[in-house]
């Protein structure tokens, strides 16, 4: 396995503009790594504490230097990822991706109200049609009370499921018996990769929501799901393509995926480190990995004090590492 000198060999870190704001975020900032299989990503949000980057940063280095498991599939069909923007913004938004049959709106940020969610949600669904199909994600902002009212709110547009309605199990237990009547099933994100027991919220929803770089990697990743025995989505951290590649390899060995993943959103990134981007393609990308272009790494560098950060970054993390 790599050391530090190796890790910091090959860094590269970038700042990429996004199409518009989503999770707060205007500017995504990622750590690119090259190891002996090829390139792979570090980008844990800035706010996150080391030791949770570390799994992060375990995931980085198995997917540069360690094999990926063989894939059951050559390409996953995915997402639209709709940001919580006004409901007339969603048919440019839509128009991003593709092919694509399943959106995921983002309700429930600060800032926009449960009628915009509902003329956001209403908006998608129009767009989609019948058949198309409309999660959303509330990112654990509910209270019991303010998801049940919500829900009941938001139930008219057919879901597909609500993803991290509220914060805790308990909460997301508690939810299911209030709203049994809706028949909307419940995905777990932030208890997944968040949480101090993810098995034993897994155990409390329909779906879970796996994301290779926070769980801590491919392997991780596939072993959770098969101890987890719930239908698993494979999700971005809104990373580049090269991070995006790290998804698709997890999404392309599991054995069943029943339901869209979210590894569109290269679609909301307006530039990436790759001329040869993961972007959605009828409806999905491909399994493969990316290298990354010189041009665009120089074109999009991080300014020297923010690679600085990145590399001080990298070094604590690895120090964490077992
Ligand atoms: O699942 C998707 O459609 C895309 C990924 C996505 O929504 C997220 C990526 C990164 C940070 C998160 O706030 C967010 C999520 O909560 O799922
Ligand atoms: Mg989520």
């Amino acid at each position: 396995m790599p050391d530090t000198q190796d890790l910091l060999a090959t860094l590269r870190v970038v700042a990429l503009p996004m199409v518009t704001r989503f999770r707060g975020i205007e500017v995504r900032e990622a750590a690119l790594l090259e190891g002996p299989e090829g390139w792979t990503e570090f980008a844990p949000f800035p706010e996150y504490g080391d030791e949770e980057a570390a799994r992060w940063l375990a995931a980085a280095i198995e997917f540069g230097w360690e094999a990926v498991p063989e894939p059951v599939r050559a390409s996953v069909p995915v997402n639209a990822t709709v940001p919580a923007l006004a409901a007339d913004r969603v048919p440019e938004v839509l128009a991003r991706f593709p092919g694509c049959r399943t959106a995921k709106v983002k309700v429930a940020e600060p800032g926009s109200s449960l009628a915009d969610d509902v003329a956001r949600v209403r908006a998608v669904r129009d767009a989609l049609g019948p058949e198309g199909r409309v999660r959303i994600d509330a990112n654990a902002v509910w209270n019991v009370d303010e998801a049940e009212h919500a829900l009941r709110a938001l139930a008219p547009a057919d879901l597909e499921y609500v993803e991290q309605p509220c914060g805790t199990v308990d909460e997301l237990v508690r939810l299911q018996q209030r709203i049994r009547d809706l028949r909307i099933p419940v995905a777990a994100d932030e208890s997944i990769r968040r949480s101090a027991d993810p098995l034993a919220a897994a155990a409390a929803v329909d779906v879970v929501v796996l994301k290779a770089a926070p769980i801590g990697g491919i392997r991780k990743a596939l072993a959770f799901a098969r101890l987890a025995g719930r239908a698993a989505v494979v999700s971005s951290a809104l990373d580049t393509s090269v991070g995006l590649a790290m998804g698709a390899h997890l999404a392309g060995a599991l054995p069943r995926l029943p339901h869209d993943c979210g590894l569109g959103t290269g679609a909301l990134l307006r530039a990436d480190v790759t001329e040869d981007r993961l972007l959605p393609e009828s409806g999905a990308i491909p399994v493969r990995r990316v290298v990354p272009s010189p041009a665009l790494l120089d074109r999009f560098a991080a300014d020297a004090e923010r690679t600085a950060w990145w590399a001080d970054r990298v070094r604590r993390c690895a120090a964490l590492l077992p």
